[in-house]
């Protein structure tokens, strides 16, 4: 159901349109209706009149809400396990009002039935307090990164990529990030003990604002295997990186194009889109569309697979962008039948025709009927159906319709790169055979495969496009010209409170070619191993000899005081070691491992703490003797406290403590006895100073964990202490780190 604020009238035969029916005096009802749109769709023939009819109705209805959840398998079944017995067993018979409502289930198609769809209406997750108990869970655990908010059609992409944990993963359009995130996971999908992640993830966007609300959402999985770029993605860059001694042009696995689209398939949930859908929308993308499709296949290695999709219903957005391209690689990729793919799933095969509508509600069957060459330059001669479809298997396609399994509208197209390309393809087969080129004839090479994509021109004239999100402000100013260009899961972007960022601006298509980047950041270099600060923390902690010291690096513009020092994949610094690195504009990689503390470090051996999204990942890698195992009596006192002393914890903690030299140490919390899914690991950096310790959590997650296990907030910091602290400078960190005697 959709709202916008305002003063605006309704339109039309109220009699014949369904509206939305709620009452707020702030609010008036958006009309959920296009008679353009419905005309346009029906002459699509994508599907029978009776069907095409509750294909309609469908749109009109609210979305029902999905979560999946995340991480290991292992962990994951846990967390299933836990909602299934502690949750969903007790909402058997929730009964609100008078009526009766279906506990959450599990969505059948879904692998290992990971994913989860909720059905009532928001009014009863307040209303019933088995839903709102289960609502508070879902908080706290999306809070945690256990679990994934996100819409149920927009998980099809990622799994459909087959991707394995060594690969190396480009996703060319993807703020705000809900599918890089699934694809984070898939590369983590094995992670053992003592096991370094292999795998590499290059998250790409062209607005630098939304790469920053991407880098923020993907913070919670932190993978040294990720990388944020702002590039437009139609040109992302050639660069060549080093392996085995070999200058290669650098290439990926799998890629995925989840391309700027105009979003017809998130009707359901952004009712909005229906004042705002047009025919021009469709065209004014197609081009942009072809060019980012066209260079994601360039970018993928010979074998890989590369996934096209959209969450829009407009066949000049889906199946004329993949017969275009396949024109275009001349052979070189296959659309892929993967009907034996996610079985359970409903999915419509491709369209082999269709039709292009003017601004005037006619259709026409070529660009030949277009009488004046300019609103001709409108109509992309690519955006017509092709003249013999049947080679190209279009059918092999997916549509996804919201009346079949209830839910958003999608399409999605899997492809595999089958003969060679591109230069950087006839190197990989010249590989195979023992040969090499130097970096400058691979160079020279790369630009005949850059002008095929520069060769395909948007209309200069074309309407600009505006992302829309949940933000109605930021497209209703966008205005009759206006594309809406969509990113299908809002429910994913951190509302502008607690993402700190503004909501995503307008994102002209012509603005985004130009790789603007609106911010310069700090450089990513890459530390020598045997660096002293490194050597100092390997010696203090106990780091295991294999640990690989040269992935470590150094945000330098950071001064010494507040040095933090991070960790990537053996991936990501081939990447950070290549020739032309310059040549990338990275937003964002890394974990943090280590921070210096700001002062009164004097007294200790080692002046670094291992930061709280390090933990996980170093904690299979140390010696436990900086370690410390705690109850759930020493956590109360650690969360609850603003600096306890030592002489606050059990005797047993206390012992512990006391053999410790000052420093950086772990708490390794038993929560056996919480009430928390089975297996749940606790650790926690903290900071043990002469004589008391501090927990080196952000205040929000601190505060979050200490009302979560036992529902009081923690005592404020106080004035004193708090104007001594030097919290560092990295952003989006608050940790209060230093302590005093
Ligand atoms: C459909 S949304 C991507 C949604 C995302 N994959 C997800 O699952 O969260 C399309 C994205 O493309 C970006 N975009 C628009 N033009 C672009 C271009 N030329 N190159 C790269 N990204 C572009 C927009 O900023 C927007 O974030």
């Amino acid at each position: 159901m959709g709202y916008r604020k305002g003063r605006g009238k309704k339109k039309g035969n109220q009699d014949s349109k369904r509206t939305d029916t709620r009452t707020d005096t702030d609010y008036k009802p958006l009309e959920l209706d296009n008679e353009v749109f419905h005309k346009y769709y029906k002459a699509q023939n994508m599907m029978s009149d009776e069907e095409y009819e509750s294909f309609y109705a469908t749109l009109k209805n609210p979305l029902p809400s999905t979560f999946r959840i995340t991480g290991t398998k292992n962990n994951a079944l846990q967390i299933r396990k836990f909602i299934e017995e502690q949750h969903v067993a007790n909402m058997q018979n929730v009964v609100v009002d008078g009526v009766k409502y279906d506990p959450p289930a599990p969505v059948a198609w879904y692998p290992d039935q990971l994913c989860y769809e909720i059905t009532c209406p928001r009014g009863v997750l307040r209303n019933s307090p088995e839903y709102a108990s289960f609502q508070k869970f879902l908080v706290a655990e999306n809070e945690t990164g256990n679990i994934s908010r996100q819409e149920l059609v927009s998980m099809v992409p990622p799994l459909l990529m087959d991707i394995q944990p060594h690969q190396r993963v480009l996703d060319m359009c993807a703020a705000p990030g809900s599918k890089t995130g699934q694809i984070v996971e898939a590369i983590h999908a094995n992670d053992r003990l003592n096991e370094m992640p292999a795998g590499l993830v290059v998250a790409n966007d062209a607005d630098y604002k939304r790469s920053q609300l991407l880098v923020h959402q993907l913070k919670r999985l932190q993978s040294p295997c990720f990388m944020a770029t702002n590039h437009d993605a139609a040109q992302f860059p050639n660069i060549t990186v080093s392996e085995n001694g070999v200058e290669t042009p650098w290439q990926f696995d799998r890629v995925l194009c989840d391309v700027p689209c105009s979003g017809d398939g998130t009707l359901r949930k952004n009712p909005k889109v229906w004042k705002q859908w047009s025919q021009g929308a469709a065209l004014a993308l197609h081009t942009l569309q072809v060019q980012i499709f066209l260079r994601g296949a360039q970018l993928v290695k010979m074998g890989g697979r590369i996934v096209y999709s959209t969450c829009s219903f407009n066949p000049i957005e889906n199946e004329a962008v993949v017969a275009e391209v396949l024109r275009l690689s001349e052979g070189a990729i296959e659309l892929k039948d993967v009907s034996d793919q996610l079985p359970g799933l409903i999915r419509r095969p491709g369209l082999k025709t269709w039709k292009v509508m003017t601004r005037d509600n006619q259709f026409i069957s070529s660009v030949d009927d277009i009488e004046n060459a300019r609103s001709g330059r409108k109509f992309p001669k690519s955006a017509f159906p092709p003249e013999n479809p049947d080679p190209l298997h279009l059918e092999r396609c997916l549509r996804i319709y919201p009346q079949d399994q209830n839910t958003g509208g999608f399409f999605v197209a899997v492809f595999e790169k089958v003969k060679p390309m591109t230069v950087a393809d006839r190197m990989t087969v010249a590989k195979d055979q023992g040969q090499s080129l130097s970096s400058t004839d691979i160079e020279a090479a790369q630009v005949k495969d850059d002008t095929l994509v520069k060769s395909i021109t948007t209309d200069e004239d074309a309407p600009a496009a505006a992302v829309a999100d949940n933000d109605d402000a930021a497209t209703e100013s966008q205005g009759e010209k206006s594309t809406v260009v969509s990113e299908g899961d809002d429910a994913s972007i951190p509302s502008k409170r607690t993402a700190g960022t503004e909501d995503a601006p307008a994102q002209p298509t012509k603005k985004a070619k130009k790789d603007v980047q609106a911010k310069k950041e700090a450089p990513f270099d890459l530390m020598a191993a045997d660096n002293p600060d490194l050597l100092a923390i390997k010696s203090f902690y106990g780091l295991d000899p294999a640990f690989p010291m040269d992935q470590f690096l150094l945000r330098s513009d950071l001064d010494t005081k507040n040095r933090q020092i991070y960790f990537v994949s053996k991936a990501v610094k081939t990447v950070l070691e290549s020739k032309q690195i310059k040549r990338l504009h990275i937003v964002n990689t890394g974990v943090r491992l280590f921070a210096r503390q700001g002062s009164l470090v004097d007294t200790t051996e080692c002046a670094f703490r291992i930061s709280s999204e390090g933990v996980p990942l170093i904690e299979q890698h140390i010696e436990d003797h900086r370690s410390v195992h705690v109850g759930l009596d020493d956590l109360k006192v650690i969360l609850v406290g603003a600096f306890p002393m030592i002489t606050e914890f059990s005797p047993e903690t206390q012992a512990n403590l006391n053999k410790l030299s000052p420093g950086g140490i772990i708490f390794n919390v038993d929560v056996s006895s919480a009430n928390l899914p089975a297996d749940t690991k606790m650790l926690l950096p903290v900071w043990r100073a002469k004589l008391s310790v501090n927990v080196l959590l952000n205040k929000h997650d601190k505060k979050s964990l200490c009302q979560r296990l036992f529902g009081v907030t923690p005592e404020p910091i106080p004035a004193h202490i708090k104007d001594k602290s030097q919290p560092p400078k990295e952003p989006s960190t608050e940790e209060t780190a230093d302590t005093v005697e």
